[in-house]
């Protein structure tokens, strides 16, 4: 083979006109392609957190595990509030948590904390500044009711509750609620095993040629999503290189990403490269912009995502294929997330023919409540400022020919989870 890219029929495909494969249809090919994994790690719960728990977790017993207090205060007997207060009653005594509780006798109060079980034979716990605490004895200025700040057990979860479902990616809440209810040690999918790696004799680290942002981009991406991703360099424009490549990784992944060598030009060896390593490629070019010339193979049990070089297109390509497969492999159930509405504050024209993902900027608010947003940048797919500049990307259907200032747009906003509650 010469480094071209070859059909089937063994002629060079750069010479014809190859269908855009519709964004919709290339995301369905691409997860379609994908087992989800089986393989569980065990882990300490606290060490869970961007894990996909891989068994529904149950309580084990009931919480909370024992009747409490809620305040610090003292506990009573609500037989003791006869007729006008205030009342005067000997403190027989102090529970903190973690203490074993006393019987209450009537006619006396019990000192108790927060946490600290609450005396069999006390109704109520009276919080001290409704109280007058005078050591020895105790003068409750109020009437105090049935139940009053007492947890009742098993009034938060009953034992056997579900506390969190199989398929749900675990963050800081989800480690708590389990480490909560007991669960130290629990069973999660086994990480994605990614390789991600860059193509081109212009990459080098010495800043003499191209300085390489798309594997360290994407290997940032894959370590975000929870895979474990493997660095596999930069691969010179060698067919033969990228082929041996391919060989050595066959079955050691889950998946291989790489970037660029993916377009139709006579140095775009990745596609006719995986085909010599014995691999084969289930669709290439999606009618996407940027990220056009993106492909989706497969090397035995290994799946190949060939990204294009220009690093907005590897990043977009990223986002709509890859984060899905991965999740698929993760087993996450769910729909993935929906474009919201936002208001277009400016207009322009563009050609149609390819779904477009634009970076954006939140400029203002409409009088309905949505964003307005502008499109950042020149539309070069060469750079990530204006997406790194960005609050979202704008997402405009393969058929829109012009957007005018007003109309309501598909909008994807940045995800700022240190900043916002909102991680979806
Ligand atoms: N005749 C045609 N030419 C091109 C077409 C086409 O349809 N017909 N498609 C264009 C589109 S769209 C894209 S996108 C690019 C992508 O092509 P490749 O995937 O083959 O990418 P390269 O040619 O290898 O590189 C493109 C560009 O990106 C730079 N690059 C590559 N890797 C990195 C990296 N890791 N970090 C930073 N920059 C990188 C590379 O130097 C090039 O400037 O093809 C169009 N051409
Ligand atoms: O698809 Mo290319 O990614 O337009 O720049």
């Amino acid at each position: 083979m010469d480094g071209l890219p070859q059909r089937a029929c063994g002629c060079d495909e750069s010479r014809h006109h190859v269908a855009l494969t519709p964004v919709e249809k290339a995301i369905e090919i691409a997860v379609g392609m994908v087992q989800p994994l089986t393989a569980v790690d065990d882990v300490a719960v606290h060490k869970a957190r961007g894990r996909v728990l891989a068994r529904s977790l149950r309580a084990g017993r009931p919480m909370p595990h024992f009747d409490n207090s809620a305040m610090d205060g003292f506990a009573v007997a609500l037989s003791d509030f006869a007729g006008e207060g205030p009342w005067h009653l000997p403190v027989a005594g102090t529970i903190a948590a973690g203490a074993a509780a006393p019987f209450l006798t009537v006619g006396t109060a019990l000192r108790i904390f927060t946490g600290a079980p609450v005396p069999g034979g006390s109704d109520a716990v009276v919080m001290q500044e409704k109280c007058d605490d005078r050591g020895d004895t105790v003068l409750v200025h109020v009437r105090p009711r049935r139940g009053d700040n007492i947890r009742q057990a098993g009034e938060d979860i009953a034992s056997g509750d579900l506390l969190v479902s199989a398929g749900t990616m675990l963050d800081g809440r989800h480690v708590g609620l389990l480490a909560g209810n007991g669960h130290g040690h629990i069973s999660v999918v086994r990480r994605p095993r990614i390789a991600v790696l860059s193509t081109g004799d212009e990459l080098g680290e010495d800043g003499a040629g191209v300085h390489d942002a798309n594997r360290p981009m994407l290997l940032a991406l894959c370590e975000g999503l929870g895979a474990e991703a493997t660095d596999l360099g930069i691969c010179p424009d060698d067919m033969e290189r990228m082929t041996e490549i391919f060989r050595a990784s066959t079955n050691r992944f889950d998946l291989i990403v790489t970037s660029g060598a993916a377009s139709v030009g006579g140095r775009d060896f990745v596609r006719p490269a995986l085909l010599a390593a014995g691999g084969a490629v289930e669709a290439w070019r999606v009618a996407l912009k940027p990220g056009k010339p993106v492909f989706f193979g497969r090397l035995a049990d290994t799946l190949v995502t060939g990204l294009p070089g220009n690093p907005l297109s590897a990043y977009v390509g990223f986002q709509l294929f890859v984060t899905r497969q991965i999740g698929a492999m993760l087993g996450l159930g769910g729909p993935s997330a929906k474009p919201e509405m936002a208001v277009a504050g400016l207009g322009w024209e563009r050609k149609p023919g390819r779904t477009e993902y634009l970076p954006g900027q939140v400029v203002g608010r409409s009088e309905s409540g949505l964003p307005i947003v502008e499109p950042l940048g020149h539309g070069s797919s060469a750079t990530l400022m204006p997406l790194s500049l960005g609050d979202g990307v704008i997402v405009l259907a393969a058929h829109s020919r012009h957007v005018a200032r007003g109309d309501v747009i598909d909008w994807m906003p940045f995800c700022r989870k240190d900043l916002s509650w909102k991680t979806a």
